[in-house]
């Protein structure tokens, strides 16, 4: 059965005995499931193939950034793995994106979800700042979705204080991704662009990034269930 939630669970495990100590209690039809930088480059694709063994949809999120035939290859390379969604910086700009998106041509219908990275949930208008960016966090990420949209990608990692602005300017099927969700009794973290899951949802995500609320819990599957339950009350 394919998942019936929005919730992908980010697995940021220094042990991949951990990651998959929780992966076995977890179900396929409650989440999906996102590799990143730290348990990739410790465990590479072995370990995803693992959870594509349980039958788990994977989205690796490697946010690629870098001239435009480097990034099409390893989009590519993403493909041949069998990846549910991949993702790259928008900061790239239009031609590495298009690149990327054209790599995928040959695999048709079997192509994973690409979407582009537009502010990162961690920043605010001081860290945008810092970086000669005169515009406030939701400027900058309309600006960046803009050039997303025009590239023919399948939509935005954003957080979801702009999805009803993006969902208003691009319509239903531009597809939004949301880090930055936080249950109301959980640490923001590192994150500053947050929403609870029930309130991503009404604003009208279509997936839902979550991490230590669920893998820091003192009982990880209870806190998952929770957050589901919201979701599904919501
Ligand atoms: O692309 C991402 O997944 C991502 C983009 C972004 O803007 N913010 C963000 O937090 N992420 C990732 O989403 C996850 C959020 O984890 P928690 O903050 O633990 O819920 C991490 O694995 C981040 O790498």
């Amino acid at each position: 059965m394919s998942c019936q939630t929005p919730v992908v669970v980010a697995l940021d495990f220094e042990q991949q005995a951990d990651a998959l100590n929780l992966v076995s209690q977890l179900d396929p039809s409650l989440c999906r499931l996102k590799v990143g930088k730290e348990m990739f480059t410790h465990f590479g694709p072995q370990f995803v193939k693992q959870l594509q063994q349980r039958n788990f949809d994977v989205f690796l999120d490697l946010k690629f950034h870098d001239i435009p035939n480097t990034v099409a290859k390893a989009v590519k390379a993403a493909a041949d793995l069998g990846v549910w969604m991949v993702n790259v910086h928008a900061c790239g700009g239009s031609k590495m994106m298009s690149a990327a998106r054209e790599s995928l041509i040959s695999y048709g219908t079997d192509k994973p979800y690409l979407i582009a990275v537009t502010v990162l949930t961690s920043m605010e208008q001081g860290d945008l700042t810092e970086l000669g960016i005169n515009l406030t966090p939701e400027q900058q990420v309309l600006k960046l979705a803009t050039l997303t949209h025009s590239a023919g990608l399948d939509g935005v990692v954003c957080s979801a204080q702009e999805a009803v602005l993006l969902k208003r300017q691009f319509g239903k099927d531009f597809c939004l991704v949301t880090p930055g969700i936080r249950p109301a009794s959980s640490e923001q973290d590192d994150q500053k662009r947050v929403m609870t899951p029930a309130q991503a949802l009404s604003a009208g995500v279509d997936y839902m990034v979550i991490g230590r609320p669920i893998t820091k819990a003192a009982k990880p599957l209870d806190a998952l269930n929770a957050i589901v339950q919201e979701i599904l009350n919501a």
